[in-house]
């Protein structure tokens, strides 16, 4: 591989001719060959916008020369696109301040800014008024509330706007219910999809809560949190360009101090998708459930077949899209584990787990908003329910006798339970045996579809 010389603080070293990077990514690519994960993409532009919102923040208040912060700017925007996605090429497993990171985009940003035919070096110009310790932090919350803003969020809504949507379509089949996995009283499919388009409602709330501690920002903390080398009214304008380039609404937090030496404001984010995490593992588990057989399992739905299920067995289907989707809340569940960890890491001013916090994050964000998609496109907005497989079930289902606990009593119940079960009977003619009711009173009191409304039958 052609290289070059690049110079740093600690002296010369080799780096690829093509690299816009220079010395100190070169030092970190060789120092931490650990996962061979660079940084996410999101995390890369979530700094590359805060060194473009500095750049503006700097010629303004900072004494940055407007041909320099031009330049800066134009090479910020120039990476927003992605076309140099490939320079940002250091382990997540690196620097706990993720200055590693920082000075990889300051590298680049001065090579790309050095084209427009100024002077323009990494830790001068770009990184003016800032230090990792407030352009990491704030990155971590700037790449995870444009995540949920612009891909979770609305991935969401359109999983419980697809479950609600079946749900009315499905208002009329009434199945049987089961706690402990085993039979319980009858309800609706749309009382069923009811609990989890609930649950993402909720889910939902508590991201949109933790969204707005994750809106308060680093910047302006600069080393160790009292802003040094910034100038005044520094953090105010870059939490203001910042919200002029997203949309979302950023302020300076409270505490430069607290931003820089914690991160909980991510590990509450992480601890709701943790929650949300479980939502879908639940909704996964339920859809495999029902659509278990097709002829020796509950056989209650269908899922769309997608592709051939086994290697070995002809013309099998497996549930696919709920086994992607536990899989990925498996995995949600994991890195919140991770980041706990990481959020206890706080020494005195500095977190220094950020990277791993950052990647973790964005991780998480993007399987919850990929898996949301699937489980709404591919398994709930097509699955076909089998009426049929329903039917007899709820028919024979001893439990229905739950009814009769005011008419009767329970014991007698119980008895006329399991003497239906044991015989393979319906309920409701066992019961014409052994009580005084009539079959039109029993008819009334054991409609599974009148069970479904709560309240005592009549
Ligand atoms: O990189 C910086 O700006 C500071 C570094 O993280 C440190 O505190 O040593």
């Amino acid at each position: 591989m052609a290289t070059r010389i690049e110079r740093d603080s600690m002296g010369e070293l080799e780096v690829p001719s093509e690299a816009l990077y220079g010395a100190q990514t070169q030092r970190a690519i060789n120092n931490f060959p650990v996962s061979h994960s660079p940084m996410p993409s999101a995390f890369i532009h979530a700094v590359a916008r805060i060194k473009l919102a500095a750049a503006r923040a700097n010629q303004t208040l900072g004494g940055l020369d407007s041909a320099r912060g031009e330049a800066i700017q134009k090479a910020a925007r120039e990476v927003l696109t992605g076309k140099h996605d490939q320079h940002f090429p250091i382990d997540v497993f690196q620097t706990g301040s993720g200055t590693s990171t920082n000075m990889n985009v300051n590298e680049v940003l001065a090579t790309l800014a050095s084209r427009e035919g100024v002077e323009v070096t990494p830790n001068d110009h770009v990184n003016m008024g800032q230090s990792s310790n407030d352009v990491i932090p704030t990155a971590i919350h700037l790449s995870a509330a444009i995540a949920v803003h612009e891909s979770l969020r609305p991935a969401l809504v359109h999983l419980r706007s697809t479950i609600d949507q079946r749900a009315s379509e499905l208002s009329h089949v009434v199945k049987t219910g089961r706690t402990h996995l085993m039979d319980a009283m009858p309800l609706r499919m749309d009382q069923e999809l009811g609990a989890w388009s609930s649950q993402l409602g909720q889910a939902i709330e508590r991201i949109d809560s933790a969204m707005k501690r994750l809106c308060r920002l680093a910047q302006g903390g600069t080393a160790v949190g009292t802003g040094i080398n910034a100038p005044i009214g520094f953090a105010e304008q870059v939490a203001q360009e910042l919200s002029e380039q997203t949309g979302l609404m950023f302020t300076p937090n409270d505490s430069f101090f607290a931003s820089l030496s914690s991160q909980d404001a991510a590990v509450e984010l992480s601890g709701q998708l943790k929650g949300l995490a479980c939502v879908i593992m639940k909704i996964a588990n339920d859809l495999r459930w029902m659509n278990s057989g097709p002829l020796a399992g509950l056989g209650e739905i269908e899922l769309e077949a997608l592709q051939p299920g086994s290697s070995i067995m002809p013309g099998k289907v497996n549930p696919v899209i709920p086994e992607s989707a536990a899989q990925a809340a498996a995995q949600v569940i994991g890195l919140d584990s991770a980041i706990t960890v990481a959020g206890q890491s706080g020494n005195f001013q500095l977190n220094v787990m950020l990277p791993l916090v950052a990647s973790n994050l964005l991780t998480s964000i993007s399987l919850m908003s990929n898996t949301a998609r699937l489980l709404a496109d591919r398994a709930i907005a097509t699955f076909k329910v089998r009426e049929d497989n329903l039917k007899g079930p709820l028919a024979r289902n001893p439990i229905l006798v739950t009814a009769l606990n005011g008419a009767i009593g329970y014991n007698a119940a119980a008895a006329i339970a399991k003497e239906a079960y044991q015989a393979g009977r319906p309920i409701i003619d066992v019961a014409e045996e052994k009580t005084n009711l009539d079959r039109e009173t029993l008819e009334r009191l054991l409609d599974p579809a009148a069970l479904t409304q709560g309240g005592i039958p009549e």
